[in-house]
């Protein structure tokens, strides 16, 4: 069997969306998330002017083989453009392979290990009244573990709080991407966060009680000792984890926040290759593994590196924001299902328009996500749906502190 065609798709509806659509000679297809928010069409040219032309003729059942010869014939490896692209023909092989076997690709992976996937949802208030309502707006629609960002006394615009409502059929928990020509600017005082943030936890701990599991996002803002500091003063309030406490390429500052916290940790949703992972998870420097199966290659090294990571105890909470498309969401459920080592699923929730582009078998009942039981990955793609969303200019906002510096978002 041979592959006769591999198309890419850029289709905005809400938001932007990479897809990549790989056709065998028998007219199967398989599709595959390319999304890199921001950054979207430097993945589309990397596949449509260097990938497709080297798919066509090939066999689409050698993941394996296609995947190790993209990642070591571009000689360039690495970098989530390059990851990102091949992660899209990663999923699209495995998606026509669970086709032609009848089967849900966690079948192909080793069967569920588990009933249900559980999942968090995100939580933000510009104040305690406007984040308690929010906590209980997720409890109701089911979710069991949240997790909590609040605004900042003094500081403008925070990582993590919703603007505003979002109109029906728009439930964005919050869509950082600003639709425009230049990344809006935000400000950020670290000292102000750090003194401010255990009094939200311990406000939502006296409101919540214990059990609730809570999650925080420090998105890569303080320094290894800050991040310790902040670890020790949450420890009272029993947090399921903290995640990107330090800028992620910083491997080794890790050593020194788990010196003096048992705050479990979280990072990795900007890793792109297992070897990324390779201090963090021999040393035991985190508990979570963050990455995300478009950002990571696909679902043959996800399943890899959580492999690595179960001999050493640590666990899965992949990377779920509204920028993976459906398709990299429901690849990824398919391997949180099939390992032993599960955490916990990150998930936003797409839109209605997101739907109408992309099909989605994947269900969320009780707080637990499952990726469906149809061959494959379970999404369709509905080309014609995406022609009516065209690109949209977008980019990530990013910091500057109050002295102007440029800082981490
Ligand atoms: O934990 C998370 O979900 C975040 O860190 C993301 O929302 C991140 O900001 C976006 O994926 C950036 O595109």
């Amino acid at each position: 069997m041979k592959i006769v065609a591999a198309d890419v798709f850029v289709t905005s509806p809400s938001r932007n969306f990479v897809t990549l659509r790989i056709t065998t000679e028998d007219g199967v297809t398989g599709i595959g998330d390319a999304t890199l928010n921001g950054r979207e069409l430097a993945v589309a040219a990397y596949l449509k002017e260097h990938v497709a032309q080297l798919l066509i003729g090939k066999d689409p059942h050698r993941i394996e083989d296609t995947w190790q010869f993209l990642y070591r014939s571009s000689y360039w490896r690495r970098g989530p453009v390059t990851m990102a692209a091949i992660a899209a023909v990663d999923m699209a092989l495995w998606d026509i392979k669970g086709k032609l076997a009848g089967m849900p690709v966690y079948q192909l992976l080793g069967g569920a290990s588990r009933n249900g996937l559980r999942a968090y949802g995100h939580a933000s208030g510009s104040d305690i009244e406007s984040l308690f309502d929010s906590v209980r707006e997720h409890l109701e629609l089911g979710y069991k573990s949240i997790r909590i960002q609040t605004a900042v006394p003094g500081i403008k615009a925070v990582y993590g709080v919703a603007a505003q409502a979002q109109a029906s059929g728009e439930r964005y928990d919050y869509e950082p991407a600003g639709r425009g020509a230049f990344p809006v600017e935000e400000d950020w005082d670290t000292r102000a966060y750090l003194r401010h943030l255990p009094t939200v936890f311990e406000a939502v701990r006296n409101e919540f009680g214990p059990e609730l599991p809570l999650l925080h996002d420090g998105h890569h803002r303080m320094t290894p000792i800050q991040a310790a500091k902040l670890g020790k003063a949450l420890e009272p309030y029993d947090l399921f984890w903290l995640e990107d406490c330090t800028p992620a390429e910083n491997q080794e500052g890790l050593r020194l926040v788990r010196q003096h916290t048992t705050t479990p940790l979280a990072i990795g949703e900007i890793f792109n290759t297992v070897w990324d992972y390779q201090t963090l998870i021999k040393e035991q420097l985190i508990d979570y593994v963050r990455a995300a199966s478009t950002h990571f290659g696909g679902i043959s090294p996800l399943k890899k590196v959580m492999d690595f990571a179960a001999q050493y105890q640590i666990k899965s909470g992949f990377h779920g924001p509204t920028d993976i498309s459906p398709v990299g969401f429901a690849a990824q459920l398919h391997v949180g299902l099939a390992i032993h080592n599960y955490g916990i699923q990150e998930y936003m929730q797409h839109s209605d328009k997101t739907n109408e582009v992309f099909e989605q078998s994947m269900t969320f009942v009780d707080g637990y996500l499952h990726p469906g039981d149809k061959p494959g990955i379970g999404v369709e793609f509905n080309e014609e749906a995406a022609a009516a969303y065209p690109y949209q200019q977008a980019y990530l906002p990013y910091n500057r502190l109050v002295d102007g510096t440029v800082h981490d978002w």
